[in-house]
């Protein structure tokens, strides 16, 4: 069985339709951010706080190299994980990568509410995400097999577009 990797920004909801992405499969659904605080038994914020994000990214590589060896899971990964080539190639070599577009505007959206990202507690998280966007988005690229874009869609919506890709790829 085949791995489904979600990847994308903050915000894009790659939490949000992993979840209902893994229920529609029946595969088990993982996250590699709650896995990462599970290990460590303190949450994101915190580890950035004591570890720095070198910290963190020390402790997400491990923990792709880890999830990328399961059969048939569905994984959402964390927004900064294309960041060290290492976990391009491991997502790359091991599942299908979807990834989940969307615009910087939807993300200060969505993500306004919720102080548990670390990299957008800032006077001004829009500079921040225009940022990431403009470094990261190559990379996403780069290692998709899909790109499904967010904005104009519901989750229900992106579950059900990206089911009929899948038919598409697995047929
Ligand atoms: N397609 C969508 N349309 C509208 N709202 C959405 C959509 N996808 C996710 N959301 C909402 O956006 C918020 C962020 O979603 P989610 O936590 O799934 O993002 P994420 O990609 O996992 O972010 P992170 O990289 O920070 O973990 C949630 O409140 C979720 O309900
Ligand atoms: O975009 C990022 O770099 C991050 C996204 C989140 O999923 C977490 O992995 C963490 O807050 C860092
Ligand atoms: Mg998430």
């Amino acid at each position: 069985m085949r791995n489904v990797f979600l990847i994308g920004p903050m915000g894009a909801g790659k939490s949000t339709i992993g979840r209902l992405l893994a229920k529609e499969l029946r595969y088990p659904f993982k996250d590699s951010d709650r896995e990462i605080e599970a290990r460590t038994g303190a949450d994101i914020p915190w580890i950035f706080d004591v570890e720095g994000e070198t910290g963190f990214r020390e402790r997400e590589e491990a923990m792709i190299a880890e999830l990328v060896q399961e059969q048939g899971i569905v994984l959402a990964t964390g927004g900064g994980v294309v960041m060290r080539e290492a976990n391009r190639r491991a997502l790359a070599d091991n599942g299908l990568v979807v990834y989940l577009r969307t615009s910087v505007d939807q993300q200060l959206q969505r993500t306004s509410k919720d102080r548990q990202r670390p990299l957008l507690q800032t006077a001004d998280p829009e500079t921040v995400l225009r940022d990431l966007m403009a470094r990261r988005d190559p990379l996403y690229r780069e290692i998709a097999h899909l790109t499904i874009d967010t904005d104009q869609r519901g989750p229900r919506v992106v579950v059900n577009t990206i089911m009929a890709q899948l038919d598409k790829e697995l047929s």
